[in-house]
């Protein structure tokens, strides 16, 4: 990807035509209330677009056109290859317009756009074209039945599904949940965060331009209480996937249960540890990582390293070499290429972050706030694991430091929380990284590096973090798909079929 200079993303902003209502049925409509609610830029304050702020009726409606394509098989029922052709015509197309999303996901998340241009726009389009190619490629089964049967174990899409998304990585989720679930067969029901819209809708917009059919990819725009809750408790929604905070995950249990028993996959929040042992190899090297872990999309990342859990042999100069790293990290307006953190997605978010750095006692390096939802790298060294800001997920740009004597008293402290999405491990003794590796309960387990794994690998928590599925990889199809076996039986006579 070719960056383009300050200047010219600022004129690619000052022409963008934002796209406002809910996209239902193949086009975008107002919300049956007629209400609008502002979508502003978090780092200047101003209102980029005033967006349909949909309700449960809206909600019906996008299910029932979901409803209606999938039953009637315009997409559910293509043959695969048929569905590959048109996602990956979606892939190119926001190839051709990749710039504009950028620009588009930067200006409404406050998102840098090196980050927007670099990682957000390519991985969406890599992961449609991901999912899309692996769906001729993913074959049914027969199973090792006796010879007076055969029994067919085959795949079949789900049906509607509700996807939640979370504000974070707008683009990026999107593509994880509606890419294997189109994929599949599905029609789905997408609810964006409200702070963060614009991007899901022009999605949309490019998909019908691709040849998806009407129906099939519904865009709800809207609240939690307004549109989310709706979703949860749809009695005609077969799952949902949300991806969010684990207060808001945990309450789609109960809508399930107190609606249709809908299936449901979360992937939610975290407090991941990084360790580094004292026979860790290349501090500089592993401190780049470290940095990049708790500082990379202004810490606004489920999986980000928060917490460094650190051997007191080599902190002092892990720390100083954490500094070093840290200061190319520059605070700065989004729509410079040079800026490594843009502003945080929100002003109510801004003043919960700023709510924790008041409470760091002993700040290493950063802890300073600016006007425009900008917070500095910040790194707090805390008396230990049970200290506030080393249990609760900040979502922000602040690494609390824990020190360590051991390895055995660092594994312990790692698995010492309620989260297990992610974890990282730095160490030259295999036996420790491998020991470390099974011991931490994490989703995801990284070794001499910071990292999520990537397309083909499983993305999801253990205990609070994850519940029902994972996103990414093969796996991910589970989600959207269930299983139906076919038992036929080939038994000539009366005495054969009982058997
Ligand atoms: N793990 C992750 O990826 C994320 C974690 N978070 C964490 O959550 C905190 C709060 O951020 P929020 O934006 O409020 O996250 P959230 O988890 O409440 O929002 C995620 C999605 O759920 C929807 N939602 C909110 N309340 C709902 C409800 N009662 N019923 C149904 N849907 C609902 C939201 O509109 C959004 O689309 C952040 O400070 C951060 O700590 C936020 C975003 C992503
Ligand atoms: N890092 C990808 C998932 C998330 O932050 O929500």
């Amino acid at each position: 990807m070719t960056l383009l200079t300050q200047d010219e993303y600022k004129s690619i902003a000052a022409n963008l035509g934002l796209p406002t209502g809910a996209f239902i049925d193949g086009k975008f409509c107002p919300a049956a209330s007629g209400k609008t609610f502002e979508t502003v830029n978090p780092a200047t304050g101003g209102k980029l677009a005033d967006i349909a702020a949909c309700g449960a009726e809206d909600v019906d409606v996008a299910v029932e056109k979901a409803r209606e394509a999938f039953d009637d098989g315009r997409w559910s029922r293509l043959h695969p290859s048929e569905r590959k052709d048109v996602l990956i015509r979606l892939a190119k197309l926001m190839t051709r317009n990749a710039h504009e999303l950028a620009v588009m996901e930067s200006l409404d998340s406050g998102k840098t756009i090196y980050d927007c241009e670099t990682v957000d726009v390519p991985e969406t389009i890599h992961c449609l074209k991901w999912h899309a190619e692996a769906i001729d490629k993913i074959y049914d089964q027969v199973s090792p039945a006796s010879d007076d049967h055969i029994a067919m174990v085959v795949r079949e899409p789900i049906g509607v599904a509700g996807l939640l998304l979370p504000w974070n990585f707008p683009l990026l989720m999107l593509a994880w949940k509606i890419g294997p679930a189109l994929a599949a067969g599905c029609s789905v029901v997408v609810k964006p965060a409200a702070e963060t819209t614009l991007t899901a809708l022009r999605v949309a917009e490019l998909a019908m331009e691709a040849g998806l059919p009407r129906g099939v990819l519904n865009i709800v725009p809207g609240g939690g209480a307004e549109v989310g809750e709706p979703i949860g408790r749809h009695m005609d929604i077969d799952m949902v996937s949300f991806t969010g905070s684990t207060v808001t995950g945990k309450k789609f249990l109960s809508y399930s249960a107190e609606s249709n028993a809908k299936e449901v996959v979360l992937e939610m929040g975290g407090k991941n540890p990084a360790i580094v042992m004292d026979d860790a190899e290349n501090l500089d090297r592993v401190a780049a990582h470290v940095v990049n872990g708790a500082f990379w999309n202004m810490g606004e990342n489920c999986s980000a390293s928060s917490r460094l859990i650190v051997h007191k042999d080599v902190k002092a100069e892990l720390l100083e070499r954490i500094a070093h790293h840290a200061k190319q990290w520059n605070v700065g307006d989004p729509l410079d290429p040079e800026t490594r953190m843009g502003a945080l997605v929100s002003r109510a978010h801004f003043d919960k972050v700023c709510s924790y750095l008041e409470q760091a006692d002993n700040v290493v390096l950063g802890g300073k706030a600016h006007d425009g939802a900008f917070v500095e790298a910040t790194v707090v060294e805390v008396p230990g694991n049970d200290a506030v800001l080393a249990r609760e997920e900040i979502f922000g740009p602040v690494l609390s430091v824990i020190e360590v004597t051991g390895f055995d008293e660092a594994i312990r402290i790692a698995n010492d929380t309620d989260y297990g999405l992610c974890a990282s491990i730095f160490t030259a003794n295999v036996k420790h990284a491998i020991r470390g590796a099974r011991a931490i309960r994490a989703g995801t387990v990284t070794v001499n590096s910071f990292g999520e794994g990537d397309i083909t690998t499983p993305f999801g928590g253990y205990k609070q973090s994850g519940f029902g599925g994972r996103d990414n990889s093969v796996h991910a199809h589970d989600q959207y798909t269930q299983l139906k076996t076919i038992w036929i039986d080939l038994a000539e006579d009366a005495d054969e079929a009982v058997d």
